[in-house]
């Protein structure tokens, strides 16, 4: 059996070039560029007052000085600047030329035309022409966009972006034994779970996921899931991936020319991912268990879809202090549901003493999963270990 790290390895090659589409900024909150935004132009496009009150030639102060002229928002004043002359002025507005300071109105005082200022200080209250960003600069970020970039491709004046394609995921869920929430379960049947998880997972990393009826545990059922999937970029399986009579996916996936990447790796719970290509879809068989299911998916479809997108696929695992005492591990990397206070100067993780790959609801209590490498040693309580949050 490949190890996880082989295993990420595989998973991520199968993302291939990013898909690419042009959209308005305004749909922007989310998505990942896949091309640079060039400015169109400066910004400031002039030197532009900070505050409202008068624009100076700070020589001059404290005045008096007579305000020949008045300079607003998108109404700048055109005159000419003279010694002893000050121009009333607004936040926003340009500062004429010829005045190299902009005294706040609240150490002013006015008569008529006249004005006198307080001392005033170095601040000089003016933003310089192209302090923002220049034009021509590129802005591309590694990362989804958030809405305070949005506001900076629109100051750049760019209204529309190239940004990666949503990928598109189908869930397809099988069992002979699965109903949907919400209907009554006949005899050894059990509610259909696991797909609203996956699609969530895939949503959560900007997917654009559809879940189709629940599959049959027949060859011919699963073929005719398989067929309507056919056009999403990742097709996700759940169940039917293991040994039993009724575990078809996989071999129906190889009559339908799945290329394999590899079936099966040293991982607990998770052991019979799968994971390859179909025609033109990347394909991963998760296992039924919904434990194992969501562990699988948050450690390998998440970042395949994040690999889709461009963006990239850090692992990271953090330390805590181990709270209490482990036996020694088996031959599998182990994913160990947890719980996770924090303090310092490392959190403390307290894995639960039961790991059944079907209980949710502990999952659901868990803030994180413990690592544990195959073959790792007994383990006390107090030790480092190593976790992923959930
Ligand atoms: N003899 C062996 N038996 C099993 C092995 C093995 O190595 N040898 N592996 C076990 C492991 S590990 C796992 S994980 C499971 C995975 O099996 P499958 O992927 O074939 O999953 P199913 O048999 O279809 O289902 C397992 C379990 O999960 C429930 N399930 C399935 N789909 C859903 C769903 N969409 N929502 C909620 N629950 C679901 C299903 O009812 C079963 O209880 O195999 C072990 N067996
Ligand atoms: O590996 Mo299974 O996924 O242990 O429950």
């Amino acid at each position: 059996m490949i190890t996880v790290d082989e295993a990420r390895a595989l998973v991520l090659a199968l993302a291939g070039p990013v898909q690419t589409e042009e959209i308005a900024i305004e749909d922007g909150l989310g998505r990942v560029m896949a091309a640079p935004a060039t400015a169109r132009l400066t910004q400031p496009p002039f030197n532009a007052s900070a505050m409202d009150g008068y624009a100076v030639r700070s020589g001059d102060l404290p005045g008096p000085l007579t305000v020949i002229g008045t300079a607003a928002a998108g109404a700048p004043w055109t005159g000419s600047a003279a010694p002893g002359t000050a121009v009333r002025i607004f936040t926003g507005a340009p500062v004429p030329a010829g005045y190299d300071q902009v005294v706040i109105q609240e150490i002013v005082t006015r008569e008529g035309d006249q004005i006198t200022v307080a001392p005033a200080g170095n601040n000089l209250n003016i933003r310089l022409q192209g302090n923002d960003f220049a034009e021509g600069q590129a802005f591309q970020p590694q990362r989804r966009l958030r809405a305070s970039d949005l506001a900076l491709l629109a100051a750049m004046n760019v209204p529309r972006i190239t940004v990666a394609r949503r990928p598109t995921v189908a869930v397809m869920a099988g069992g002979d034994e699965l109903v949907r929430p919400g209907e009554t379960p006949g005899p050894g049947q059990i509610i259909c779970s696991n797909d609203i998880a996956i699609a969530a997972l895939a949503r959560e990393c900007g997917a654009d996921a559809r879940i189709l009826p629940i599959a049959r545990d027949t060859e011919e059922s699963l073929r005719d899931r398989f067929n309507a999937a056919s056009d999403a970029d990742l097709i996700v399986t759940i169940g039917g991936a293991s040994v039993g009579d009724h575990d078809l996916v996989g071999r129906v996936a190889s009559e339908l020319g799945m290329a394999r990447s590899f079936y099966r790796l040293a991982m607990r719970p998770g052991k019979p991912l799968m994971a390859g290509r179909l025609m033109t879809s990347a394909m991963l068989g998760l296992p039924g268990n919904p434990v194992s299911a969501i562990t699988c998916a948050k450690l390998f479809m998440q970042p395949l879809l994040l690999a889709m997108q461009g963006l990239p696929t850090p692992f990271h695992l953090e330390d805590a202090i181990l709270a209490r005492d482990l036996p020694p591990e088996g031959d599998r990397q182990h994913y160990l549901r947890a719980a996770l206070t924090e303090a310092a100067p490392l959190p403390r993780l307290d894995p639960f003493p039961d790991q059944d790959s079907a209980r949710l609801w502990l999952l659901a209590e868990a803030d994180a999963l413990l690592m544990r490498p195959a073959h790792d040693p007994a383990r006390k309580a107090g030790e480092t270990v190593k976790f992923i949050r959930l």
